[in-house]
């Protein structure tokens, strides 16, 4: 189920972590993918392939494209309001993607069962109903914030802890560092 305060359809989510490689802006080769929430449990995002994401000449590197994708569906948590971390992630790549590319994603979940979240994600080129570049079907692991604080590294941590931007953000997930 939706979340009763999750964010509305329509409004930008905004990084979830400054220093994150998929959504921070303060992370420079970073992908600063920034994501949508959508209607019910889905959510849209949009990504610029940019020449540090390259693996062969002018064309996006496979794992870039897969961070898209892990980062957008991902962004569902938002919806859930939940904690939770990708245990699997499986992905299609259909056609190469060019950098300069804008890659138009949407992810929905599909199925909820205990601490188990199903989604299923897809990447478009060009426009939201382009051709399809790029598919993925993961499973998240609802997890308490224990799992950052303990398997963190002590100085991040400390720094996020140390930030009001990053426990307000925090909070959004109900979590109270
Ligand atoms: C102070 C700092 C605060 C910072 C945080 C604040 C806010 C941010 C919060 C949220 C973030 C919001 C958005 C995030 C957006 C994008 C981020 C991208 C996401 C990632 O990029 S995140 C990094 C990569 N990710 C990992 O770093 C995980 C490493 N991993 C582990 O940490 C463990 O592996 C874990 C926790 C996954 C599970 O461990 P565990 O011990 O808790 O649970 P367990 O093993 O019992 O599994 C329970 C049930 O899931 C099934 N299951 C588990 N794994 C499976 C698999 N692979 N395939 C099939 N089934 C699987 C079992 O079979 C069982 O199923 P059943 O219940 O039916 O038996």
């Amino acid at each position: 189920m939706r979340h009763a305060d999750a964010p509305a359809p329509g409004e930008l989510l905004g990084a979830h972590y400054g220093q994150c490689f998929g959504c921070g802006g303060e992370q420079p080769h970073g992908l600063h993918l920034a994501a949508r929430a959508g209607e019910g449990l889905s959510i849209t995002a949009e990504f610029t392939v940019r020449p540090e994401h390259q693996g062969a000449p002018g064309l996006a590197h496979g794992g870039v494209l897969a961070t898209a994708l892990d980062e957008t569906l991902g962004s569902l948590n938002w919806l859930l309001r939940t904690i939770a971390v990708t245990g699997r992630l499986e992905t299609d790549f259909v056609r190469p993607v060019p950098v300069g590319t804008t890659l138009h994603l949407a992810a929905e979940v599909t199925a909820v069962a205990g601490r188990k979240i199903y989604s299923t994600a897809t990447g478009r080129i060009g426009a939201p109903d382009g051709p399809v570049a790029v598919r993925a079907d993961a499973l998240f692991i609802e997890v308490k914030v224990d799992h950052f604080i303990d398997h963190g590294r002590e100085e991040e941590i400390q720094a996020a802890m140390n930030d009001p931007d990053q426990i307000r953000r925090a909070r959004a997930f109900e979590v109270n560092p």
